[in-house]
């Protein structure tokens, strides 16, 4: 059993508790990190950073071609009007041409196949022209869509799905992007047993690792998911050190505020080169952040919620600025509180919503941190970040909400 003894941790200092910007800016500064370049086959490539710039290795169309599905025709027989083509033949006079088909060079302007009639040998009956024929009319000229050597992606760029095909067209085999930054997540407890083992009385189940892991990759990191270390100050050094080695980021978890057999922050305190414990944003007040030759550690807060929070703030944060580039911001709408909150004046809040559409308005719930696992996880599908400044919000007062993708 851990000794009850007068904990000497900078936590307790309340007072320099840092906003989540403050906490996010001095990590980045303080972050020395070199961003890798890799090769990998197009076709693993979704989701990944183009590291330079792209450009055609193609022209598309290859030559010009059909605009839609027609009928190519000489623009100069209908530069009268309706031609006669009573003894009109199809391969001399016409040819059929459907969208994106090369046809024979006598030929220079297409005609919608909607506007020809057949009679049931294939002969014309009738033209009707729906809008006006000119030169070229439904030609898509070579090169329209691609040119060779024109710029196609730029540094920096994100490869989407629709960017993919693109990419393929212009004829990209292998494509050049940044390394994923490497994440190594160390679960702490004595507590904690494996997901999938029988639990019994003292323990708990060790979930956070794929909550973190499907988050982390969701932003592009590469994960190193360690097993759990029990909550020792060697066991935990050694494992840090190990982490160090092989990852950009090291995201240690649980042990982060004052419970007996927390030691992660007085070891980061011993181990760093600069600490910072304790935000003003709750959950996960107890985050500590240090930098261990030149890279970030953040000893995550236990509590599953307390860790969603600090991955969402402050490790995205350095993802996005590992990449870059700004993560997209969550949608916001405005909805009407259907119960109050209370907060203090100098934290922030990070409060769980069930957000509902009745009629045109949207109603936003606050769930409770009492509600039972099972229920938070099915109705939280928003949330509304409560600013400092601000301690309490009344029912049917209309807040902002980001929307989250469940
Ligand atoms: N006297 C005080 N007690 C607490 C304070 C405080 O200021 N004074 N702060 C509270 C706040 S706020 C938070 S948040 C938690 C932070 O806890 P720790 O980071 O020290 O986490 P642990 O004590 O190790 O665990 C707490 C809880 O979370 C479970 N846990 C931990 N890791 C995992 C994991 N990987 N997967 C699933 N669950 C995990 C653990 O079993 C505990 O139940 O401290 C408050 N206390
Ligand atoms: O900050 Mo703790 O995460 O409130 O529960």
């Amino acid at each position: 059993m851990a000794k009850l003894k007068q904990k000497d941790s900078a936590y307790l200092c309340r007072d320099k508790f840092a906003t989540r910007a403050e906490t996010l800016e001095k990590l980045i500064n303080l972050w020395h990190f070199e961003k890798k370049i890799e090769s990998i086959e197009l076709k693993l490539s979704s989701g990944r950073i183009c590291s330079e710039d792209i450009f055609s290795k193609n022209t598309l169309p290859v030559c010009r071609a059909a605009g839609a599905d027609g009928v190519a025709v000489r623009y100069v027989d209908f530069e009268n009007g309706i031609p006669d083509f009573s003894n009109w033949r199809e391969g001399q006079d016409y040819v059929a041409a459907d969208m994106g088909d090369d046809f024979d060079d006598k030929f220079d302007t297409v005609l919608w196949i909607e506007d020809f009639q057949f009679s049931n040998q294939g002969k014309i009956i009738a033209i009707t022209p729906s809008d006006e024929v000119f030169k070229g009319h439904l030609v898509k000229q070579k090169g329209a869509m691609l040119q060779k050597d024109e710029l196609v992606l730029k540094k920096g760029d994100i490869i989407n799905p629709f960017r993919l095909g693109l990419l393929a067209s212009a004829g990209i085999k292998n494509i050049n992007v940044y390394k994923k930054p490497v994440i190594a997540y160390i679960p702490s407890g004595n507590e904690l047993v494996m997901a999938g083992s029988e639990v019994k009385r003292g323990e708990n189940i060790e979930s956070n690792s794929l909550m973190v892991e499907y988050m982390l990759q969701q932003w592009g990191a590469e994960t190193e998911i360690f097993p759990i270390v029990k909550d020792e100050k060697s066991e935990l050094e050694k494992v840090i050190d190990k982490a160090l080695k092989i990852a950009d980021i090291i995201l240690l978890n649980g042990g982060s505020s004052m419970g007996t057999e927390d030691y992660s922050s007085s070891l980061l305190a011993e181990k760093s080169e600069y600490l910072q414990h304790g935000v003003r944003s709750i959950p996960g007040i107890p985050v500590a952040v240090a930098v261990i030759n030149g890279k970030p550690v953040v000893n995550l807060p236990g509590p599953p919620f307390a860790a969603w929070c600090t991955l969402d703030w402050c490790v995205k944060g350095l993802i996005s600025n590992y990449y870059g580039r700004e993560f997209m911001p969550r949608p916001k709408i405005n909805a009407r509180l259907k119960n109050s909150i209370q907060k203090p004046l100098v934290h922030e809040m990070y409060v769980r919503l069930k957000l509902e559409k009745i009629g045109e308005e949207y109603n936003a719930l606050p769930i409770s941190d009492k509600m039972r696992y099972s229920e938070i996880a099915i109705s939280w599908n928003a949330l509304f970040i409560a600013p400092i400044g601000k301690e309490k919000w009344e029912i049917d007062e209309i807040i902002e909400v980001e929307l989250l993708d469940v």
